[in-house]
């Protein structure tokens, strides 16, 4: 599916399978502790380094940036938490070979240090940071040290991206064969800086046994299934999306709909009540209008294969018997703000009618209405909505999530600040009905949208949601194969 993330007990499994196959635990730290010290010299000419080490394996991979950066000149001061002599395995082989002083972790270490090598721990993180190993992430905060943390900042959960306790901002993280989805998802994303994925020997075949349902979005992802027109097509062979306005906030569906015209939709048209037809019929001169009071005719035509409800239609009843009506049809379907919102006294009755051609969209608050408010992970609490709903469930936010009920999931980390605006959500709400009504699976089109949404927010300072949908052509000629 892409560029894998990998689960901690994944990597762990991945690590063992290497090994299996004749890669020894010692060649993989050697080489994870070489592209840690290659990773620091890239960005720091000889200076003065302090490593510090923590009990496991993350520790010896510290013993190996140690050794490697001496050899290369730098002025190296090595710590470690608790006794050499507990070291095991890899760890005390590694150690064994650095031959410099092994001081305890106190922040004497860090007097004099331009550099901190962050090696406390890394995937086996079991519970918060505390006494020493705390006081020397405050204490690098206090000095405004920059830090290189080896596969992740002390502290952050690999799996979950959260921060056990407290953990240091790195400048640079390096991490080995596969990202995890603590390097993707908040606040773990920005505490890693710049995240770099080193080949340490891990035999990519690996994966063929691991399985990880879990990929970070890109068009790595989606780029096979992306529903080019074909030479001979016509404009319905493109999909006609439907787009249910509102009588008030016509300007939320007109962004939807011409989204989804730009992202490849054949046709769109916006079904919206008598009162506010007029306006409408202004807008885009190739978008078309419809009266909502037609809807049954609207849904009963199998040319008009995909729909949008929510952005701008109001919550309520009259909107709830809409979307269960559209629901029945089995037309693909994106659900978004208000049709999210409308169920939130009732989200059985939605559930029950939702399958894994419609794809819900709902930012925090909207998903905690559906949802309740739950534990976890935005990964963790996607995937389980998902398995609730029985549709695609797409967690909008700095780090959107896409889940499947079947388990898949993608996290997208492209999204700029400036996506935070009136009307960006009604933008990728259609440009996934757009793809969705172009041919494209539920999934991917939801994974798809995100990205190009995400990439479409690139012009950064300025940036108004009517901005989203113009640069689209420029991003879809760099992907057209
Ligand atoms: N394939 C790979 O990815 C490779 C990874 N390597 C490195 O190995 C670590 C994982 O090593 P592991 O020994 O399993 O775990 P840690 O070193 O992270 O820590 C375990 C150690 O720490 C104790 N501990 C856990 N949390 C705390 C805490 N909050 N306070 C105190 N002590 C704690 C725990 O009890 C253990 O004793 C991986 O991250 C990579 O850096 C290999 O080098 C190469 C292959
Ligand atoms: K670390």
């Amino acid at each position: 599916m892409g560029p894998e993330v990998l689960s901690v007990a994944e990597m762990y499994r991945a690590d063992a399978l290497a090994t299996v196959g004749g890669v020894s635990g010692e060649h993989l730290m050697e080489a994870a502790g070489f592209a840690v010290a290659r990773a620091l010299r890239r960005r720091f000419g000889p200076c003065r380094v302090a490593v510090l080490c923590g009990p496991g394996n993350n520790g010896g991979d510290g013993f190996v940036v140690a050794r490697r950066l001496r050899d290369a000149g730098y002025a190296v001061r090595l710590a470690l938490l608790g006794d050499a002599v507990n070291l095991k395995g890899d760890a005390a082989a590694m150690a064994s070979r650095w031959h410099g002083a092994t001081e305890p972790l106190s922040s004497a270490v860090l007097e004099r240090a331009d550099v901190v090598v962050d090696a406390l721990f890394g995937a086996g993180l079991a519970r918060p940071l505390s006494g020493v190993a705390a006081d020397m992430v405050a204490e690098i905060a206090r000095r405004g040290l920059p830090v290189v943390a080896v596969d992740v900042p002390s502290g952050v959960d690999g799996d979950t991206g959260q921060v056990l306790g407290c953990a240091p901002q790195a400048v640079t993280t390096v991490t080995f064969f596969r990202k995890k989805p603590g390097h993707l998802l908040l606040p773990g994303r920005l505490l890693c800086g710049e995240v770099e994925v080193a080949d340490i020997g891990i035999p990519a075949s690996v994966l063929a046994e691991v399985e990880p349902p879990l990929a970070e979005n890109g068009p790595a992802v989606w780029r096979d299934r992306f529903p080019w027109p074909a030479v001979d097509g016509h404009k319905y062979a493109r999909g006609h999306l439907v787009v249910v306005g509102g009588p008030v906030m016509t300007g939320a569906a007109r962004l939807v709909a011409r989204a989804a015209r730009r992202v490849g939709a054949g046709l769109a048209t916006i079904a919206a009540p008598a009162e506010a037809l007029a306006i409408l019929r202004a807008g885009d001169p190739g978008t078309m209008v419809a009266d909502l009071a037609e809807f049954d005719t609207l849904l009963a035509d199998s040319r008009k294969n995909a729909l949008v409800l929510g952005p701008g239609c109001g919550v309520g009843a009259a909107l709830r018997a809409r979307v269960l009506a559209a629901a029945r049809t089995g037309k693909a379907m994106v659900l978004d703000a208000d049709a999210l919102s409308s169920f939130s006294e009732s989200p059985g009755e939605l559930f029950k009618v939702l399958s894994d051609n419609v794809v819900l969209t709902p930012h925090d608050g909207e998903f905690a209405r559906l949802f309740g408010k739950s534990d976890g992970s935005r990964l963790e609490r996607a995937r389980r909505a998902a398995k609730r709903a029985g549709a695609v469930v797409l967690l909008k936010g700095p780090d959107t999530v896409v889940a499947h009920p079947d388990g898949r999931a993608v996290i997208n980390a492209n999204a700029p600040p400036w996506l935070a605006t009136a009307g960006s959500g009604d933008v990728l709400a259609g440009m996934i009905g757009g793809l969705m009504a172009a041919g494209m699976d539920a999934f991917f089109a939801a994974a798809a949208g995100a990205w190009l949404h995400g990439a479409a927010a690139g012009q950064g300072p300025g940036l108004i949601a009517e901005d989203l949908p113009e640069a689209l052509p420029r991003i879809l000629t760099a992907l057209f194969p």
